[in-house]
């Protein structure tokens, strides 16, 4: 099955991006997943193509409207059961289980915000799904769609070569992930730990699994809670 994102944007020039590339570019290539990015823009009515307005109540900046919006939203999503969601810093933090989630499903259709938002009558009526990148303010909903959708296309089935990857990393386990080495043997001195050279894959195992519950104590306590 192929996993389908539709982006709903102001910029489609900006997707791929670098989901064109590396990992995610050549699971593009074997056909694993497909993007489409929709012009928000062609929705709109008037000979100026306007998207946007002042907000109700006043203040500064400019709301995108919820009727341009919702014909484009229809457009893309008749007879389609994928998760609309909607990129801002108001909704759900995304976490790995979420991008686990979402990975299991035929697409998501993402809704890039611009200016002060979207109106909110639009958010209700077309059931988008709020998801927050993290507790700081963008200036577009893109950025932050290309980061959901490079989390979730490297958990595709087939997507990521070796399969030991991602099962160890950090958050799969609740924990963050132990310290990683290669060669050089000996860097400006410092030595890769013995135990990592030892063959003990025993002991190798127990030492990944005390560093990641130290790392994690010391940096995010909050996920061992
Ligand atoms: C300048 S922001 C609007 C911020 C809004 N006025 C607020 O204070 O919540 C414009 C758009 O960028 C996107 N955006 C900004 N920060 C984000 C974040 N942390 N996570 C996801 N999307 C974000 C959203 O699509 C948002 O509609």
């Amino acid at each position: 099955m192929t996993f389908r994102a539709t982006i709903l944007t102001l910029y489609p020039e900006m997707f791929p991006g670098h989901l064109g590339f590396s990992l995610a570019g050549k699971a593009m290539e074997r056909g694993q997943w497909a993007l489409d990015a929709v012009q928000i823009r062609d929705f709109a009515t008037d000979k100026h193509r306007t998207v946007d307005d002042t907000p109700a109540g006043g203040g500064a900046g400019m709301v995108l409207r919820s009727d341009i919006l919702a014909k484009a939203i229809d457009h893309v999503s008749t007879d389609d059961n994928r998760p609309r969601l909607l990129m801002s810093p108001r909704g759900k933090p995304l976490t790995q289980q979420k991008v686990r989630e979402l990975a299991l499903g035929e697409g998501v259709i993402i809704v890039c915000g611009r200016f002060e938002g979207v109106d909110q009558r639009v958010i209700d009526a077309r059931g988008l799904e709020e998801v927050s990148i993290g507790d700081y303010v963008l200036s577009g909903g893109e950025p932050a769609a290309l980061t959901l959708l490079d989390a979730v296309v490297r958990v595709l089935p087939g997507v990521m070569g070796n399969a030991l990857s991602g099962t160890h990393e950090s958050f799969e386990n609740g924990l963050l992930e132990h310290p990683q080495y290669t060669r050089p043997q000996v860097f400006e001195g410092r030595e890769i730990p013995a135990v990592l050279t030892s063959g003990n894959h025993a002991a190798i195992d127990k030492w990944r699994r005390e560093e990641a519950r130290g790392l994690t104590a010391e940096r995010r306590p909050d996920l061992l809670k």
